[in-house]
């Protein structure tokens, strides 16, 4: 595919369209339409219109509230003021770490070394060889993606459950049944999660059925339930970022929309010593029932 650039007469386009009271969806389908990539068409709209409010001196905030347009609610902590330390209903968490783009965050101690003990004991007994979801059929299958041994939790299916639930709903101010129950997953020695994206990719034929219950996945969060002897990071290769696994730390990671713009491709790297276990908890965009 070839690489479009924002050209200057694409900009002046996009400022005509915008004067004219094109509403931006209706600017991004144009361009769509005329064989614009995504991606491109709407980094050229966000750079315009920055730039063009920020010439005339009115600050996006600003434009946002005038135009009274509801920028989509995600899932998010409260870091307006630079908190070191978040209270998440029954415990305090740290704030180890932040990343704009994409959207970051790492937390320490989000959960208690006993929860952690706890959760993989419950887990234990149900561990089989992990399957992945298939968008094309909507099915799942084992793959050589994925080699590690995991497991589902019904939402609220244990005390513990609910109670991690409940802590990581408050956190990133996000409602419990916008959520997928709790997985656990044991990687061994030489087991590793390929990198992929956590959201469903809409050009399969299988992802309408998927999105009927709670629609797409919109952030993800790691939780770390022991601490490998070696390796085993959660890595996000776009940006070169690794998060190291450490036992009750978490990575919280979203995705505003089904695309790799949103650059939160990432994986389980290969355990080189010892074993790795996590849970993942998915947030969707509606209500999983
Ligand atoms: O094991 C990891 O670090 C990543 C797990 C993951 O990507 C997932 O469960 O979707
Ligand atoms: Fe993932």
């Amino acid at each position: 595919m070839s690489v479009q650039t924002i050209t200057p007469e694409l900009r002046q386009w996009i400022v005509e369209q915008a004067t004219a009271g094109c509403s931006p969806d209706a600017v991004l389908k144009a361009m769509l339409a005329s064989g614009w990539q995504e991606d491109v068409a709407v980094q050229a709209m966000e750079e315009t219109l920055a730039t063009y409010l920020r010439e005339r001196g009115v600050s996006p905030d600003a434009a946002v509230a005038a135009a009274d347009v509801d920028p989509r609610p995600m899932p998010a902590p409260d870091l307006r003021d630079s908190p070191n330390v978040l209270w998440a209903g029954d415990r305090e968490v740290s704030v180890v770490m932040t990343m704009q783009e994409p959207r970051v965050v790492v937390f320490g101690g989000l959960l208690s070394d006993d929860e952690c003990d706890e959760l993989r004991a419950l887990a234990e007994p149900r561990l089989a060889r992990s399957e992945t979801v298939r968008t094309d059929t909507g099915g799942s299958e084992v793959s050589d993606a994925r080699t590690s041994e995991g497991m589902f939790f019904q939402r609220a299916e244990h005390p513990l459950c609910e109670r991690i639930e409940r802590r990581i709903a408050t956190l990133l101010r996000w409602p419990m049944d916008h959520g997928e129950g709790l997985q656990v997953l044991r990687y061994r020695p030489g087991a590793e999660y390929k990198p992929h994206y956590d959201y469903f990719d809409p050009a399969q034929p299988g992802t309408p059925s998927i999105l009927k219950r709670g629609g797409q996945r919109v952030g993800t969060v790691v939780m770390y339930l022991n601490t490998p002897e070696q390796g085993g990071a959660t890595t996000f290769p776009d940006v070169k970022l690794e998060v190291a696994p450490v036992k009750g730390n978490a990575v919280f990671f979203s995705y505003d929309r089904p695309h790799p713009m949103t650059r939160t491709l990432h994986g389980g790297a290969p355990v080189l010593r010892g074993e790795k276990w996590v849970a993942t908890k998915w947030l969707r965009e509606g209500r999983f029932d």
